[in-house]
């Protein structure tokens, strides 16, 4: 199978971790094959899009027995940069912070929360998640040391006035990857991804939703939808 990451979509790639989920779920209830309807039902996208995405990744599925789903996993795992673990550091050990650390569910997915930093004194030494919380002044050596590939995606966690500050240290200290959950829009040099999780503007959408479905003739439709899937443009 062959594949060209580079041509795919941000919008394919946007609904490739919601595929990888339902093939998942499917493996783990020991299925072994999966039409593109069920897993476009699955996924909660529309099949034409579903099979249009995975044929990108070169894969096309079989005429009358659909998609091989260990196989299609693994494809869609390594379109992703899943193939290997990926050390996760996060900054900012408050209340967020702690929590992503005490979760254990990310291992599963491939990640492995590595290291986490604050530059609070009282908070520094202590140990959350089982792992010793560093000093920001030690950034730059606990990385070399917990990912020395320099892979690392790094989580800020920090309140919005300080997360441009760990942005840029976390820059310096040579990390190209950052999910910020402070809600603040971070400025990054080029060849650095950010991406955000702002769950004041989700809510926001969902508010918006329900204000125009509760105002269409019968209120609530029957069938719900997938926001997280359906609101990513094609
Ligand atoms: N708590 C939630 O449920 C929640 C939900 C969504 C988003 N958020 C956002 O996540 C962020 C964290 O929220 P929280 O409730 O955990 O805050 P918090 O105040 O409990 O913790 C923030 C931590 O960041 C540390 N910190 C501050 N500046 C730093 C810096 N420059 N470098 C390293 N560490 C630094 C602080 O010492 C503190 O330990 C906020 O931006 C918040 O808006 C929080």
């Amino acid at each position: 199978m062959t594949h060209e990451p580079d041509r795919l979509s941000d919008a394919t790639v946007l609904r490739l971790p919601t595929y990888l989920r339902a093939l998942a779920e499917l493996e783990a209830r020991g299925v072994t094959s999966v039409s593109s309807e069920e897993l476009a039902v699955r996924s909660g996208v529309n099949s034409a899009k579903l099979r249009k995405d995975l044929s990108h990744l070169g894969s096309y599925g079989v005429r009358g027995v659909g998609y091989d789903v260990r196989v299609l996993a693994d494809e869609v795992s390594k379109v992703l940069g899943l193939a290997q673990v990926r050390p996760v550091v996060i900054v900012g050990m408050g209340h967020l912070g702690h929590a992503l650390a005490d979760f254990g569910g990310f291992a599963t997915k491939g990640f492995d929360v590595v290291a986490c930093f604050d530059r609070d004194p009282d908070i520094v030494g202590r140990r959350i998640g089982g792992l010793d919380v560093h000093s920001m002044a030690e950034l730059p050596q606990v990385l070399a040391r917990v990912a020395p590939r320099g892979d690392a995606i790094a989580v800020i966690a920090t309140p919005a006035a300080s997360a441009q500050g760990a942005a840029d240290d976390l820059v310096l200290a040579g990390v190209r990857s950052v999910l910020n959950f402070a809600p603040v829009h971070l400025a990054v040099p080029q060849g650095t991804d950010v991406r955000k999780v702002d769950l004041s503007t989700e809510l926001q959408l969902l508010a918006f939703h329900a204000m125009h479905r509760d105002a269409l003739p019968g209120g609530a439709s029957s069938a719900g939808s997938d926001l997280s899937t359906s609101e990513v443009p094609s």
